[in-house]
């Protein structure tokens, strides 16, 4: 694997008298995917809040390539390459799929989102979303109306407008939530397609997931790192299994 892009050294944040996130130290490195998985409440989406800047953290520190981000406000860590997807609500379901992914590039860009009428006529953000689109497979669906995608297309929308932006590091939550199963193994398709080029942090509750595509899988529970290592050794770390045991009993 390669260098050390973003990394947390005692991260912590708390809610009231609750550590969500209680001294974290983790690293990814260039071209890896990391899954981060714990049982319910464990601390995961508020750890990627963490990096991606939508939370500060009340104690550590958050570095990207050596650099302390940890506090910079989210579109500044945007512009440095740390990629969020986009939620389903920020897609416009009157517009096409190319014009979505068009707009994404054109927000990054630093112009403004009342110019979207606009972008239909963009050709090189139109042709910068067309090619993205077809290198992630997804050509078919460039002109249809976002509106008439599935709940799996949809998601495939975000991560497409996630990625135009051409980020160093994509952070994903759980990106097969509310997938059927069909649907839940085009997504690993999928993000098996974008493995080694991009470097990713994946929360996911699928475990099938997570042990077919993850490098390496950083485990959390009640805030903290109970494991981090290659997927066979952290499914049979006994410290995992008892960490999911006292949680919600969900299946690892
Ligand atoms: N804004 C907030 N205010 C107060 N408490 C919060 C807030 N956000 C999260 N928490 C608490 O922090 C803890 C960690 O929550 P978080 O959502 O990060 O866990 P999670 O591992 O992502 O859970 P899940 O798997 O259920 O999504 C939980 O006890 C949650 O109730």
């Amino acid at each position: 694997m390669g260098k050390t892009l973003l990394q947390t050294a005692g991260v912590t944040r708390r809610f009231g008298g609750l550590n969500a996130v209680d001294g974290v130290d983790f690293e990814l490195r260039t071209g890896e995917l990391v899954a981060v998985i714990g049982p319910n409440g464990a601390g995961k989406t508020t750890f990627v809040n963490l990096l991606s800047g939508a939370l500060r953290p009340d104690a550590g520190t958050v570095t990207f390539e050596g650099r302390d981000i940890s506090r910079l406000p989210m579109d500044a860590r945007a512009r440095l390459g740390i990629a969020r997807s986009f939620q389903i609500a920020s897609i416009f379901p009157e517009l096409s799929v190319v014009e979505n992914v068009a707009l994404a590039a054109q927000a990054h860009a630093g112009h403004s989102f009342h110019f979207w009428r606009e972008v239909a006529d963009e050709a090189p953000l139109r042709r910068k979303a067309q090619a993205q689109l077809a290198d992630l497979g997804l050509s078919d669906c460039a002109d249809r109306p976002a509106s008439q995608l599935s709940h799996g297309e949809k998601r495939l929308l975000e991560i497409a407008m996630a990625l135009v932006v051409e980020p160093r590091v994509l952070l994903l939550d759980e990106p097969m939530a509310g997938l059927g199963i069909a649907e839940a193994r085009r997504m690993i398709d999928f993000i098996a397609g974008l493995k080694g080029r991009f470097s990713i942090l994946l929360v996911e509750h699928d475990m099938e997931a997570v042990f077919t595509l993850a490098d390496r899988v950083f485990v959390l529970a009640s805030g903290a790192r109970v494991a981090d290592g290659p997927p066979e050794v952290v499914r049979a770390d006994p410290r995992v299994q008892l960490a999911y045991l006292g949680g919600e009993g969900e299946d690892l």
